[in-house]
């Protein structure tokens, strides 16, 4: 284990470090030219308004040659930069510290803030960035400050994500919105420039109502109403960070921000998958189906995810003027299919089978066992967490077509899928074979 330290940081801020570690640098990326666009807006029931708090350079967002320093295009080949990974030992945090390791040529120090810090930081020893690890929690104002202090890009990926009822409310907005606003203030603080935020398809829906979301993009109408605290959270957080951009951070120069929303993202980590396929292993190898083929439901490979959040990262400096306080959707070419039908393709080849061509329940039947689950979890939860997949919240999002097709991100900073649908697939499936055996 790393020898526990404690670092000075500028001023009197100071950081927990408990590892440095190094890793190793490869292929860079690439960018092109694009066009402006739109950003959603949500409305969350029965959450607290948001501070009105703007910058002053919010409302006249200025050309590229106002944002750049003196200097900076010809020294941004030799220009090693600090990243900050909030969240990087999560599902898709620690995707996205390996694709920097990987694909960013500027990359000079990486740290990974995170609750909890994974033993597969040490790994990550060879190579000639520094990576240095670093125990926090995004509550807590300070010790965001301290990780920031001196970082020049910070992607904020870190978040409660529960709609399950595990968390409460309360924590859940502490960590998604709270959390979000230390990172926004560090960064005003200490004079880091660049920021992208981990949003989420929830920011704009399945709303309440259940309306469809199909083939929508970025500038798509859509009644967004959130009642559940975790949508409502990311939708308040990604318009801290969207109404962040522009303000004068430390120094005198604006922060540029932007915020990418996955759709349901699957991968070699993805825990509710792996729940899944286990499931399917008790039940003698079958799944059973509950919601319709024809209800189809937006993925997004968790490799692409993180390749879009270094490009975007990466990009940010070139193209504030057209990239600052933009929403993009995360997309890839996986096929649009329903969640069930989606997870079989990986759940197929591991050997389950997914029972019924029509769901076998009628579906106020599933509604009914949602609202009783719900009743349970409330009844019980001063004795134990009841957290079943099946709560009216989470029927809801199943069986609400959700699908998105936009070019938006490959219009604004060159993205393109890093891995097809096959290679996705593949990996996918290996992972799921090696978590499954692994639970044998
Ligand atoms: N998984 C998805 O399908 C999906 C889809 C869209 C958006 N997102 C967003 O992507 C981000 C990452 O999600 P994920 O699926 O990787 O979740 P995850 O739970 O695997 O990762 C979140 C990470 O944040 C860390 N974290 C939580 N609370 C923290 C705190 N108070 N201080 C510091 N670190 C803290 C956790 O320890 C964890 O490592 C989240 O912001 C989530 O809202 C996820
Ligand atoms: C009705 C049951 C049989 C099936 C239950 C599946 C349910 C647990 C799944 C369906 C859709 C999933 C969500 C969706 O992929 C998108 C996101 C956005 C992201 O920000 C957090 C995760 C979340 C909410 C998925 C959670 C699991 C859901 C609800």
């Amino acid at each position: 284990m790393p020898v526990e330290h404690r670092v000075a940081a500028r001023g009197r801020l100071r950081a927990r470090v408990v590892g440095v570690v190094a890793g190793r640098v490869s292929v860079p990326g690439m960018g092109q030219e694009g066009e402006g666009g739109a950003s959603g807006r949500g409305r969350c029931v029965g959450w607290p308004a948001l501070d009105e708090r703007r910058g002053p350079l919010q409302a006249s967002l200025g050309t590229l040659g106002q944002w750049l320093q003196p200097g900076m295009a010809d020294s941004a080949q030799a220009q090693k930069l600090v990243y900050l990974v909030t969240g990087g030992c999560g599902f898709l945090g620690e995707h996205v510290v390996r694709m920097l390791l990987q694909r960013e040529p500027r990359l000079g120090e990486l740290r990974v803030f995170d609750r909890h810090l994974g033993p597969w930081l040490e790994e990550l020893k060879t190579g000639p960035v520094r990576v240095t690890a670093i125990q926090g929690d995004v509550t807590e104002a300070h010790e965001v400050a301290a990780a920031v202090a001196g970082a020049h890009v910070v992607i904020h990926t870190a978040g409660l994500v529960d709609v399950f009822g595990r968390a409460s409310p309360e924590t859940i907005h502490e960590v998604n919105v709270q959390g979000t606003r230390n990172v926004i203030e560090a960064c005003v603080q200490t004079g880091t420039r660049f920021l992208v935020y981990t949003s989420s398809m929830e920011v704009v829906g399945p709303n309440t109502k259940g309306h469809p979301f199909y083939r929508g993009n970025e500038d798509t109408l859509y009644e967004a109403v959130h009642r559940h605290p975790y949508p409502c959270s990311k939708a308040l957080a990604e318009r801290l960070v969207l109404e962040a951009n522009g303000r004068e951070v430390h120094g005198g120069l604006p922060l540029v921000t932007c915020a990418l929303r996955p759709t349901g993202i699957y991968g070699e980590g993805h825990q509710i998958m792996r729940d899944f396929y286990r499931q399917g292993l008790r039940l003698g190898g079958w799944l059973f189906r509950a919601i319709p083929a024809s209800v189809e439901h937006g993925r997004v490979y968790v490799g692409n995810v993180a390749w879009m959040h270094v490009l975007a990262a990466r990009e940010l400096e070139r193209r504030a003027a057209l990239m600052g306080g933009q929403v993009y959707f995360c997309y890839d070419g996986s096929p649009y299919k329903s969640y069930e039908d989606f997870n079989m393709e990986f759940l197929g080849p591991c050997g389950l089978q997914l029972v019924g061509a029509r769901p076998l329940l009628p579906y106020w039947l599933l509604v009914f066992l949602a609202a009783l689950n719900a009743l349970l979890q409330w009844l019980l939860r001063p004795l134990v967490l009841y957290a079943p997949l099946l709560n009216p919240y989470t029927l809801a999002v199943a069986n609400t077509t959700f699908t998105v097709s936009t070019d938006k991100a490959q219009r604004h900073f060159g993205y393109e899928p890093l891995f097809s649908w096959e290679d996705s697939r593949t990996r996918t499936i290996l992972w799921v074979q090696a978590a499954g055996s692994s639970a044998q």
